[in-house]
């Protein structure tokens, strides 16, 4: 695991430790009843693609590991709004606090604002977490293959999908997809970024995408900036990418959707 998966595993498993005994499985499960159902997350992502472009995953994201605090003004709700506004199929929302100023309240705020589909975008370490997910509303969760064992990736998206929900697969080499491909989940992640280095090469989608099967929906993550990075991404096969940083920098969120949207 990087160093950086290293740190985050071992705060997340603390934080889990601290939180469960203030919220029992059962209780997650009566504030299930009360958040509306999974709006389907994957079913988005394959309706909306279009072609020679992807459906865009547009990712409300504060700050991060490799770049810093990354946009100022940040009000999830606005920035959610603004998204569904330029076009996005789906969005993603960070709830990590620590190493991405996230917070929970942030994905609520942002699902309430809109009619998309949510992934709660959170480095999972126990199934706990999934019920967790779907009381706060979400829509679809993340499954980092380079942090966590097989055993556990598969209780993940069982939970997932036993709430309704879609499961990410997340991979970055072909060790990770080999994995991913046995599981139950057909949305699998190819992560650009490598998390050791920070080094992001929209080459690694191109190599692993050889791997996945017309059964499986593959979404591009990370590193993608623009129309011609979205057309070279699109000879992949990949349906949908993921997208943060490039559309965060821009003080109009909506236009800078659109304009990735704009095939090149
Ligand atoms: O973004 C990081 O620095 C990072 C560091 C450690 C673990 C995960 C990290 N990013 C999570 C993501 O998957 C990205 O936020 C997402 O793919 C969007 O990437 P980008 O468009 O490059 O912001």
């Amino acid at each position: 695991m990087s160093d950086i998966l290293e740190k985050i595993a071992t705060y997340k498993r603390t934080e889990v430790a601290e939180r469960k005994p203030a919220a029992s499985l059962s209780a997650l499960e009566a504030r299930i009843t009360k958040v509306s159902a999974p709006r389907g997350f994957q079913r988005a992502l394959v309706a909306h693609k279009q072609p020679h472009s992807l459906s865009l995953i547009a990712e409300v994201k504060k700050a991060s590991p490799s770049k810093g605090l990354i946009r100022e003004d940040f009000e999830p709700a606005t920035l959610a709004a603004a998204y569904q506004a330029g076009g996005a199929s789906c969005l993603s929302i960070l709830t990590d606090a620590p190493s991405f100023m996230g917070h929970e309240s942030h994905f609520v705020a942002a699902r309430n604002a809109v009619t998309l589909p949510c992934i709660r975008k959170e480095f999972l370490v126990d199934v706990w977490q999934v019920a967790e997910s779907r009381s706060l509303g979400a829509d679809a969760i993340l499954v980092i293959m380079a942090m966590i064992d097989d055993a556990l990736a598969a209780d993940l998206i069982a939970a997932a999908h036993a709430y309704g929900m879609d499961a990410l697969v997340e991979v970055h080499d072909a060790p990770e997809m080999e994995r991913a491909l046995k599981l139950a989940s057909p949305l699998i992640g190819i992560n650009n970024r490598n998390l050791r280095t920070f080094d992001v090469d929209l080459k690694t989608t191109e190599d692993l995408s050889a791997m996945v099967g017309p059964q499986h929906v593959l979404v591009a993550e990370s590193g993608i900036f623009t129309p011609q990075d979205v057309a070279r991404l699109e000879k992949t096969g990949a349906t949908a990418m993921l997208v943060g940083e490039s559309l965060m920098r821009q003080g109009d969120v909506t236009q800078a959707a659109k304009n990735l949207l704009t095939p090149a």
